[in-house]
């Protein structure tokens, strides 16, 4: 299991995170919704370790993580075919990459672009490239921030298909920011709903895989999020 817990977050006298505790359970996937602006990004960035400064406790982290953020980080002078290899060759030999990036370009035919610099892509060719190569790494947790909000809707498709695909192969643990209710009852086996600032855990749901209660869980949600 992976916990955060009791974490408090002010940006001088903003008050931000107020006393959050959520628990993270292995090979299960956790979507974290919540009004814009209540600091889902910078719960992610302290569970990442690029905040520093906060109180409370981050429990299990230390793990091998793969993360996608809001803005791809690519890197510019590297091209997508060495931006993957970057990432991927300490975990794995030529041969694997190579098969790998193969697959994963296809997926999202990209296959033409591989040579191509981040500079020479579109905002959405790149986050594409971002999501895979963080699925492409053999990571325990799987960390994603809004990953699918800039793609189009038959990428972000293929991409939320594949990404179930794995999930059932691998049984990695996710933890996915996302603003899109539909999205989070799609991936995730736990729900967590965040309040507006002073943010505050408001309800957490564990969904049972079963579609039935689909429309009733929508409306609880959409009701949670505007109260
Ligand atoms: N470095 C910073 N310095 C000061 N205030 C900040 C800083 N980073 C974020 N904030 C503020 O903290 C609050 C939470 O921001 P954060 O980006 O974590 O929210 P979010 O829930 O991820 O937002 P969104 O859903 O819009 O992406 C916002 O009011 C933001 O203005």
């Amino acid at each position: 299991m992976y916990q955060v817990k009791n974490i408090i977050k002010n940006y001088n006298d903003l008050k931000v995170l107020d006393d959050i505790s959520i628990d993270f359970p292995k090979n299960k996937t956790t979507c974290i919704l919540g009004p814009s602006g209540c600091g889902k990004t910078t719960l992610l960035n302290i569970i990442s370790g690029i905040i520093k400064e906060y109180s409370g406790e981050i429990i299990g982290f230390e793990d091998d993580i793969s993360f996608v953020f809001q803005e791809d980080r690519l890197i510019p002078w590297n091209n997508v075919s060495s931006n993957i290899e970057f990432v991927l060759k300490n975990k794995m030999n030529k041969e694997k990459i190579e098969t790998t990036m193969e697959r994963y370009l296809k997926l999202v035919n990209l296959e033409e672009y591989r040579y191509y610099y981040p500079k020479d892509l579109s905002g959405g060719m790149r986050q594409k490239i971002s999501i895979l190569r963080a699925f492409a790494y053999p990571s325990n947790l799987l960390i994603m921030d809004e990953p699918f909000k800039s793609l189009d809707i038959n990428s972000k498709q293929v991409l939320i298909d594949f990404f179930k695909e794995l999930r059932i192969m691998e049984n990695r643990t996710c933890i996915i920011v996302t603003h899109d209710i539909e999205e989070a009852l799609t991936l995730g086996d736990k729900i967590v709903i965040l309040t507006e600032k002073p943010t505050r855990v408001k309800k957490i749901m564990e969904l049972n895989g079963s579609q039935e209660n689909r429309i009733k869980l929508r409306e609880i949600i959409e009701k949670e999020l505007m109260m």
